[in-house]
Parts: C-alpha cells; structure tokens; sequence
C-alpha cells in the first residue's frame, strides 16, 4: 500500500500526460487544457511536501538525501483505456504504472525519500499544539505565490501582536477575535470582472426538482470505503461555471475570501470563505455576535446538488452492496455550513481531521460533501494522520467527494495541485484563476 501511495504520487507531468490520454474523463481535460512543458519529479520538490507535514513534537526529523530521479515512459504503451478506469484510484495507480511499462530508476532511495515519520502523532486527541502542525491548522508560511497575499516580515507580526496587546490594555472590552484580515482586500478567485449568464443556478434546482426519483448512476463513480463515494464528473460545466461565479460574487464581498491563520502569524496554504456559519482555524466555530462577521448563508442552489449528489451516492451504494441499506451506511445530511476553499498552484492542505462540528453530527456520521472546481487535487486520505499510510485518488474538475458514517472522521487532506489541469472551457467561461475551488459542505 504504501509503495502503490508512493508510486500514485511520483507521476512526472509526462504520466500525467499519457494519462489524460487514455483515462476518458481525462481526455476531456487533454483537448481543452494544453499541458504547458514536460517536468520530471525530482526529490527536491519534496521538500514542500516536507514542510507541510513535519512532526508535532520534538527535533525536526533527519532526512535522507538523495539524488534526483527520473521515471521513464516505455517507448510503447501497452494500456488499453479500460485500465485507465479506475486511474484516479491510488491502489491502482501503482499497477496502471506497471502496465506503463514504467522503470523507476533509483527507486529505494525514492522510498525513503519520501518517507516520513509521523506515527508518534497517530494517537493524538488534538493536533493544535503551540501554532498548529500538519493540520488544517497547519503552520505554514505566506504563500508568496499568491497575487493577493503580500508577504509580511516577521517585524510586521510582531506589530500587529504588539497592537493587540495594547489594545488588550487599553480597557476596551476584547472579544474573542480571528485572525482575519481587516487590512487586505478580499480575495478575488477570478483573474477579471465577469458578467453573470442567464442560466442562474436557481435553474439547476428547477432542473433537480423535474429530475424525479429516479437517480442514474455514472459508471464512472467510485466507492472508495464504506461511507466514501467518489461522483466522477457530477457537476456539469454549466454548474460549475455557475458555482465559480457564484463564490466570486460573495468572495469580493467583506465577509469573502481571506488567507486564514493564527495569532500568531502562520497561515493556511489557500484562501477561504465561509456560508452559514464562520469557521477559522483558530477560534472554530466560536460564535461571533459581531454582525459584520456573519457568513452569507448557503445559496439553496448549492444545498440542492448537494442533496442530489448524496442521492446519487446512495444509488451507488445499493447497487453495489445489493441491499438498500445506503442510508445507514451514508446517512442524509442536510448543509448548514460550506467552507469554500480556493488553492494557487502552489496550495495545499494537510492530513487532518473535520472535527469541529458538533457531537452530534460527528456522532451520526453526517458526511462531509465536498466539491472540485479547477485544477485536480492529488488528496490524501486514512485512518491516520499519516503521510506513508494515507490513500491517495486525484480530484477532478466536477468531482464530488463524500465522506460520512464511519469514514466521516477519516483523516485527509491536499498534497498538492496539479498545475494546468483545468478544462480550459471552464476557465474560458468562468475567468477562473489557475489554481482550484473546493467546496466542502457539512452540519454543524
Ligand atoms: O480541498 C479539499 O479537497 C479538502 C478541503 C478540506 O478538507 C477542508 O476544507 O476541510
Ligand atoms: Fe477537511
């Protein structure tokens, strides 16, 4: 498994390439979104990787270095594309490799390589200590990659910790705060002003309403463990060129996206924007009565798909166990919540867990509903917060991934995103920047 991991996340551009060419979701991709240059995968890129989880507790981790590697291509391809079904499959991901005809040179240096350490933290009942580590409490640098985060110097910081500690001793009554900017502009995850269509996405709820009982299912989609469906290619492009401008519309608004982060500084690797209720990395859920802080509410439009897309997944799972038990093993949930999350290129998010809901959602396994707009995302997910041990399945533009009832606690998070893989029809439709909109829905 862990070799099948670690092959399924050494693809150079070129396999990705080939693979766009032979997967039929991926061919979509191919014709409209040209793959700008050849890279080969280096170990010194895993140096990001490495930042993003190091370890919770004691002394940085020796790492073993070791000489770049390349992976090559046969000069045939001998897969058929029945084989590139299930490609965004992790497990399979090291067997479609084979069938390649691929030879990884220098590969038990690779292993190690990649190899991190991280068991000690397995067992932990709350990964935010000090600043937060390998979680969606991460801590993480400012990612100076992004056009609208301007990098601070740690003088700065300082500042604005000084500020509240004035503030603090001023006598003016303190509020439990985020450490939201108030300075920056919202982020805007468009490149450019854009006019709405017709098509409102109040028509795809009209849509839904004429669409019945009746529930096909795509042959396309996946149960990856009992609770976790992956919907390969559910969003159409009119929904999610419609959803695109939809969180454009509220992201510029003041309560719209922000790079979120703590007290002290650190901050997550992606923007983020909140529906129906705030949540940010250090105060959670915490109420806020400051009426200029409330989230926008969910646009019903978006509760309906994703009502719909538990449906289909219930379908799925019925059809596939032969039983009509869906219901238990993915129970229903109704969305009061949408973290709304935007990646550069350079994004990512670390292996953790969705446990700031309430008890009682947690305990019924009501699933997270999580939607991929964009470039596709490499995401990692497991029992442990465990880099080696996690699974991995690449999300594409129109995927929707559900993960509820015993899987509803499973670790999982973004490794990274896979650069110019969006279909270009979206990006000429929508403006969306390069990079990708997740969408998770849950209930508080
Ligand atoms: O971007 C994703 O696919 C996952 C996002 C996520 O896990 C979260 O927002 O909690
Ligand atoms: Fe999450």
């Amino acid at each position: 498994m862990m070799k099948s991991l670690y092959h399924s996340f050494s693809l150079t551009s070129r396999h990705q390439i080939l693979l766009r060419m032979y997967s039929p979701s991926a061919r979509k991709i191919m014709s409209s979104s040209p793959i700008r240059k050849t890279q080969t995968t280096s170990f010194e890129s895993l140096n990001d990787y490495d930042e993003q989880f190091p370890p919770l507790t004691g002394g940085s981790k020796k790492k073993k270095v070791s000489p770049t590697s390349e992976v090559d291509l046969g000069s045939t391809n001998p897969c058929k594309s029945s084989q590139f079904q299930n490609w965004t499959r992790g497990k399979e991901a090291l067997s479609l490799q084979t069938n390649f005809g691929c030879k990884h040179r220098d590969q038990g240096t690779r292993r190690s390589r990649a190899s991190r350490s991280l068991d000690e933290e397995a067992n932990v009942t709350t990964f935010e200590v000090a600043a937060g580590t390998g979680s969606r409490t991460s801590v993480v640098e400012l990612d100076s990659t992004n056009p609208s985060s301007p990098s601070k110097s740690s003088q700065s910081h300082n500042l604005k910790i000084r500020k509240v500690r004035n503030h603090r001793n001023s006598g003016f009554k303190s509020r439990v705060q985020s450490p939201k900017r108030k300075e920056d502009p919202p982020f805007d995850i468009c490149s450019s002003v854009i006019e709405r269509n017709d098509t409102s996405i109040n028509d795809w709820a009209l849509a839904d309403e004429t669409n019945g009982e009746t529930v096909e299912v795509s042959n396309k989609h996946r149960v990856l463990r009992p609770g976790m469906v992956l919907l390969k290619d559910f969003l159409t492009h009119d929904i999610q060129v419609d959803i695109v401008k939809t969180c454009r519309e509220l992201g510029v608004k003041p309560a719209g996206f922000y790079q979120p982060g703590y007290r002290v500084g650190s901050k997550l690797h992606l923007q983020m924007m909140c529906l129906g209720r705030n949540w940010d990395p250090q105060t959670k859920y915490s109420k806020n009565t400051d009426i200029d802080s409330k989230a926008p509410d969910i646009p019903v439009a978006f509760s309906v798909l994703v009502e719909e897309a538990i449906r289909e997944a219930h379908a799925l799972i019925d059809r596939e166990s032969g039983t009509e038990d869906a219901e238990r093993i993915l129970p229903v949930m109704s969305p009061d919540i949408c973290i709304v999350n935007f990646y550069s290129e350079s994004g990512r998010l670390g292996l953790h867990q969705d446990r700031d809901e309430s008890q009682e959602s947690i305990g019924k396994g009501l699933p997270i509903v999580s939607f991929s707009i964009g470039d596709s995302a490499e995401f990692l997910y497991g029992e442990k917060r465990d880099v080696e041990e996690a699974e991995g399945v690449i999300l594409e533009s129109g995927d929707v991934l559900i993960f509820g009832g015993e899987c509803r606690m499973m670790f999982h998070g973004v490794k990274s995103i896979i650069p110019n893989s969006a279909p270009m029809s979206l990006l000429n439709e929508s403006k969306l920047r390069t990079g990708r909109l997740n969408l998770t829905f849950r209930h508080f």
